[in-house]
């Protein structure tokens, strides 16, 4: 059990685990599924699916309603995609067992169908990233969505869906230190990934990893690491892309997180000043270039 945390780099085990074997085909990258909001609200997943890609799945695919298959088809190409409509269409994909990872929540909306969506992903237990609708969505029934997570869940929540989420970690959080040690956002993602029993990423320009035995890592992007550019609109959904695409490529939910958070800020810092989410994907062979993969 790791007590410290530690502050991200990049090991040999973490790069080595980037790298491709040359001896394997595309469904040994695995398959990540990623659904899609409706008309209008396809782009997050979109943004997410890219980033997937870029980062190594074998296929991606989106899962996007009937009525926004033109708007997805017309702007993807090496990314596949599927009409789904409601939970029992994704309990019938899912029967296709190649899928190993799955990315629930970028654009997906706050309706009851979001409810249904992420309750049918967690039942097959599969390796799952849920991030902005797929948290929001349970602000008012937490427990609904705890009872559901299992171990190799990975939820990514900003610090306004962690509140929403979290609301009594998030007040301990916020509240002015009266007695030291203060109660600092290691404690509250340590805290929040046991409570939900599976990894917890909370963003921000530190972004803290915690798994539900203490576990934890900082990527900390400040100082010489220092991205601000990353505060702009589709960043955390091309991170929570960057999740899916490693755990499908068979990273631990942990490993998936990390490395996932520190490419994500190595992508803006090789970008620089004028990033857009769009960019990040683009950016990932350069960094890897870089990094030897
Ligand atoms: N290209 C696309 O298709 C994109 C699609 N997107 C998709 O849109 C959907 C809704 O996303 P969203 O951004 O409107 O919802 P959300 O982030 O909950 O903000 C609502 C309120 O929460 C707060 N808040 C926000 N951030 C905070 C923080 N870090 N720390 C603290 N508080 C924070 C803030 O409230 P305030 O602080 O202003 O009171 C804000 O007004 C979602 O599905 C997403 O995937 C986006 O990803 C963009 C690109
Ligand atoms: N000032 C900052 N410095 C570094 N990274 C940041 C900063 N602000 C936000 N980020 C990162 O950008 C991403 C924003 O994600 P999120 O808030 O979910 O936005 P969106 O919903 O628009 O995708 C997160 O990965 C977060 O860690």
């Amino acid at each position: 059990m790791f007590r410290d945390p530690m502050t991200l780099e990049m090991t040999a085990a973490r790069r080595d685990a980037l790298c491709k074997s040359p001896d394997v085909h595309k469904y040994d990258h695995g398959h990540a599924l990623i659904l899609s909001g409706g008309p209008g609200k396809t782009g997050a997943a979109r943004l997410a699916a890219r980033g997937a890609l870029r980062i190594g799945a074998g296929l991606v695919t989106i899962g996007c309603p009937h009525t926004a298959l033109a708007e997805v088809a017309g702007q993807v190409t090496a990314i596949m995609c599927r009409p789904l409509d409601g939970a029992p269409g994704l309990t019938e994909l899912l029967e296709d067992t190649r899928l190993n990872a799955l990315l629930l929540g970028p654009g997906l909306g706050l309706g009851q169908d979001t409810q249904a969506l992420v309750l049918s992903a967690l039942s097959g237990k599969r390796a799952t990233v849920l991030d902005a609708d797929a948290l929001s969505r349970f602000s008012r029934n937490p427990e609904t969505l705890f009872d559901a997570l299992h171990e190799t869940c990975i939820l990514t929540p900003h610090a306004g869906e962690f509140a929403r989420l979290f609301p009594d970690i998030a007040e301990k959080l916020h509240a002015p230190a009266t007695t030291g040690p203060a109660y600092s956002k290691i404690d509250a993602t340590r805290e929040a990934a046991a409570q939900a029993g599976c990894v917890v990423l909370l963003k921000g320009p530190d972004t803290v990893i915690a798994d539900p035995k203490g576990r934890c890592a900082i990527n900390a992007s400040v100082y010489d690491r220092a991205a601000p550019w990353l505060a702009t609109a589709g960043s955390g959904d091309v991170l929570a892309g960057f999740i899916a695409g490693l755990l499908a490529r068979g990273l631990t939910p942990f490993d998936a997180a990390a490395t996932a958070a520190w490419l994500h800020t190595e992508c803006a810092l090789s970008f620089g000043p004028g990033l857009i989410a769009e960019d990040l994907p683009e950016e990932l062979p350069s960094v890897f270039r870089a990094l030897g993969v």
